[in-house]
């Protein structure tokens, strides 16, 4: 009993003791008011009193003054609150330690809620993360797949800075920790890869695991940003570090003395960024003038930001993941790791297989049918063409008897053919009965989808001629596109590039964009020689290869509007890969059979 009154006397007594340190460094208000009240310690009026008081030191003064009022069991659950809610009171752990904190058995069973905002703001972050990121988004928006149900690890090498191999990964896990790190002082994990083979799916798995706090790392907050975004602000158009932060990830609620914005300021350690396809940007900020040191106070330009929080200017000591198309280089200085994603091995191509199909049957088949084409076997290798042959494979499947997978030179183009057929067969054909299939005809299903897929291949080429991968509503009603043709799934729609109160829109794919717009190309009856082959001498016309410094060093004076219109030009080179596969032999029937009906 001594002892106990002894132990009971020493809190009321710390906080005495401690009262300047305590009024310096207790900066959430609320969530002590909220407990101390659900408690019974505080009634309302003093919960008002304490409100009533201006200047935050000060509403420490008087909560330590009513708290003492009241008694040792309100001092002791008092400290009990900044115990248990230890993300709110950061700055007061290392003072629990210094005075060896215990909770007393009386408080200890106690409840706390923590009503603080940073930590209700995390776990908006978790739900909101955990709700975009549980289904696989190129699934269009008729039949959405959960991610778990299909994510397939990939072979993931990673590089030293002179690129060569430090051996391979397969987990995600431990993603972020310090296997294969070659510069402790860069802050950015660089993710390459050629178009396809699952970088953003990656970052979507990253991201979903964080969600579920099933990835190691202690960071509580995750903001992901898709590079494409900042291209579509204006030049003039200024943001704030804290709008970009919450804008395109989420704003936090009740939190009137921007105690968030505060603390993701104060513990940049505690934040992951992701940067899905630098790629797409890279030659704006290549052309970017030197940016001028950006404050996390002040707006700027959206690309001066980017290129502050990549540098390290911004947040510094946050988690960076950024991911680029293999051949776009960043100075090794900001990168801390590279990984290097090589897509499906065998063993996961069977993994594959097995998520992707239920039935053993038709697991069979593909396996049988993948053997015996090592040339599609090795184009599955990349997941999204893998992607693409498993879904035609399952849709033609059930509705043709005659449908099998190509055997001999299977080309990009065939997939992407392959592809559009599936789209177009969805609205085009009923839902097959048991008993009787149709026989598979691809020209008659292409003829018969021609004005949607016409219009489709025309909204891609014209955003291909604009440097564009977004097309808003009006274009969309404008080319002639219903909502029954939108629903066949080449386009989705995009909702954190959105201009203004227009929907945006994006292909499923970049590739698949760049399919159609050479579609549409070779369909066009009036077009020239030359304009067909317009990218082709875009194409020609060399780049210098960049090593991107993010951009500071580069001291170009053009402006980011006067950019061309992509960042590389692997788009307009997909354009003209299709193009050469389009106007191929194989294809002069199937292709003269159409362009019949579109003159
Ligand atoms: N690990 C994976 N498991 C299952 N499916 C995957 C995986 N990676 C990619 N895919 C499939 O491939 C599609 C394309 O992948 P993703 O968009 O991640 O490629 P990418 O490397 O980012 O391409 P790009 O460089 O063109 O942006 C996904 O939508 C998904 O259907």
């Amino acid at each position: 009993m001594g002892q106990i009154e002894e132990a009971k006397v020493s809190c009321l007594h710390t906080l005495t003791q401690h009262r300047e340190l305590l009024v310096s460094r207790l900066k959430s208000i609320q969530c002590l008011l909220d407990n101390l009240l659900a408690c019974g310690f505080f009634c309302e009026e003093d919960v008002e009193i304490v409100q009533r008081t201006v200047t935050k030191p000060n509403q420490v003064r008087k909560i330590l003054e009513l708290v003492q009022c009241k008694g040792e069991e309100t001092c002791d659950y008092f400290i009990f609150i900044i115990f248990q809610v230890c993300d709110a009171y950061i700055d007061l752990q290392p003072w629990l330690k210094e005075i060896a904190y215990r909770p007393s058995k009386n408080v200890a069973e106690m409840k706390v809620i923590n009503t603080d905002p940073i930590s209700r703001y995390c776990e908006k972050l978790r739900d909101e993360m955990s709700r975009d990121t549980s289904f696989i988004m190129s699934y269009g928006q008729q039949d959405e797949t959960r991610l778990e149900d299909l994510y397939t690890d990939t072979v993931m090498e990673m590089l030293n800075d002179c690129n060569e191999s430090l051996g391979f990964k397969d987990t995600l896990n431990q993603f972020l920790g310090n296997d294969g790190v070659f510069n402790p002082q860069g802050e950015i994990i660089c993710v390459m890869g050629d178009a396809g083979v699952g970088k953003s799916i990656l970052l979507q798995k990253l991201q979903n695991l964080w969600s579920k706090k099933e990835l190691q790392t202690d960071a509580i907050f995750f903001f992901k940003f898709r590079c494409r975004m900042f291209s579509i602000f204006k030049e003039e158009e200024q943001i704030s570090l804290r709008d970009l932060l919450f804008k395109y990830n989420c704003y936090p609620d009740h939190d009137p003395d921007n105690e968030v914005f505060d603390y993701i300021l104060r513990f940049p350690e505690k934040v992951i960024l992701t940067f899905d396809g630098y790629d797409e940007i890279q030659e704006l900020i290549d052309q970017i003038s030197v940016p001028e040191m950006v404050s996390p106070e002040d707006k700027a330009n959206s690309l001066q930001l980017l290129i502050s929080l990549l540098s390290g200017k911004l947040l510094k000591g946050s988690k960076k993941v950024l991911t680029t198309r293999t051949g776009v280089e960043m100075q090794n200085r900001v990168i801390r790791k590279k990984v290097i994603l090589r897509g499906f091995s065998p063993d996961h191509q069977k993994k594959y297989i097995n998520l992707h199909f239920k039935e053993q049957e038709h697991r069979e088949l593909v396996s049988v049918q993948l053997d015996a084409s090592p040339h599609l076997c090795g184009l599955c290798s990349t997941p999204l063409f893998c992607w693409i042959v498993f879904k035609s494979f399952s849709h033609l499947h059930t509705r043709h008897d005659n449908f099998h997978l190509p055997k001999t030179c299977i080309t990009l183009t065939d997939i992407f053919l392959l592809l559009s057929e599936v789209f177009l067969s969805r609205s085009a054909s009923p839902a097959p009965s048991l008993l009787k299939k149709s026989i598979h005809c691809t020209s008659e299903t292409f003829r018969a989808g021609l004005r949607p897929l016409s219009a489709f291949a025309n909204l891609a080429l014209q955003g291909l001629k604009r440097g564009s991968f977004l097309c808003n509503q009006m274009e969309i009603s404008e080319s002639g596109l219903t909502e029954e043709d939108m629903a066949m799934g080449f386009l989705r729609p995009v909702s954190d590039c959105n201009a203004g109160d227009s929907a945006t829109f994006e292909f499923i794919h970049t590739t698949l964009q760049s399919f159609l717009a050479a579609f549409a190309l070779v369909l066009d009856e009036e077009a020239t020689a030359s304009s067909i082959l317009k990218f082709f001498t875009e194409c020609s016309r060399k780049r210098e290869q960049c090593c991107l410094p993010v951009a500071w060093c580069v001291t170009s004076s053009v402006k980011p509007t006067e950019n061309k219109p992509f960042a590389s030009n692997e788009h307009l080179q997909f354009t003209n890969l299709f193009l050469s596969g389009l106007l191929s032999k194989s294809k002069t029937s199937l292709m003269g059979h159409l362009s019949c009906f579109c003159s």
